[in-house]
């Protein structure tokens, strides 16, 4: 199912007047495919996913997650759809240090309230599929940091959601495990049939993405060519 923004405004209140974050913003990403967003600091990348994750609501235009259209959807229902159809992947794993990698999925396969053998399994499937069997039960701190961004990264997919939102996750990642981190993601992207944008500063592993787009002023675009 796809992700669809159409003609998204959004402004933040700055002193007395606004900030224009985003500007008659669309982008559609088709399932199985993914989309990649560059730009420079402050034009309005990471306004761009939080809209996208129902995390912000914009002034104006349509956000539709998978079919469903979440303008005028009331907030538990937006928690709802988050919890289930959209998967978010940040720069840094937020992974929790008492758990083992299949528990950190497990946790949330819990808050959707799966039975627990159904929630165990889940994991193991998604873990082994982002290249971690073996490692489930593995702690944080007993994985290397490409690794630690791949249980995030199934942790996002766990629920095998209609979106997958991720928030430059080269970052903290020299050039080689970000490259593979990169090549994951876009594998993962068709695997599951997820629709997935990604925000990144680094023009490097782009190669992946089916759309490349530039956000300059908070207005989005091809990629204006180096
Ligand atoms: N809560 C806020 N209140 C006021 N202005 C904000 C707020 N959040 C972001 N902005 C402003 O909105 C614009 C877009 O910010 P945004 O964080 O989306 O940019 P970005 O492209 O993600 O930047 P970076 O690459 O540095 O993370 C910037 O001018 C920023 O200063």
């Amino acid at each position: 199912m796809s992700l669809e923004l159409t003609d998204v405004n959004l402004t933040y209140p700055d002193g007395d007047g606004v900030v224009r974050a985003l500007d008659e913003v669309s982008v559609r990403v088709e399932p199985g495919e993914m989309a990649a967003v560059v730009g420079p600091s402050g034009s309005g990348k990471s306004s761009l996913l939080a809209v996208a994750a129902t995390l912000i609501r914009p002034d104006s235009g349509r956000v539709v997650v998978g079919g469903t259209d979440t303008l005028g959807m009331r907030p538990r229902e937006l928690a709802q759809l988050r919890l289930n159809r959209i998967g978010i992947v940040f720069q840094q794993p937020n992974l929790i240090g008492a758990l083992t990698a299949a528990e950190q999925l497990v946790v949330t396969e819990h808050m959707r309230s799966r039975p627990l053998h159904e929630a165990r399994r889940t994991a193991l499937e998604t873990l082994a599929s982002v290249g971690l069997e073996g490692k489930a039960h593995r702690r944080p701190h007993q994985l290397s940091g490409g690794e630690r961004q791949r249980v995030n990264i199934a942790r996002a997919l766990a629920a095998r959601p209609d979106a997958l939102l991720v928030d430059e996750p080269t970052a903290a990642l020299d050039q080689e495990r970000g490259g593979r981190v990169m090549d994951l993601l876009s594998e993962a992207t068709r695997t599951f049939g997820v629709a997935t944008l990604l925000v990144t500063h680094d023009t490097e592993f782009l190669g992946s993405a089916k759309q490349v787009l530039e956000m300059r002023d908070g207005r989005l675009g091809a990629r204006e060519p180096a």
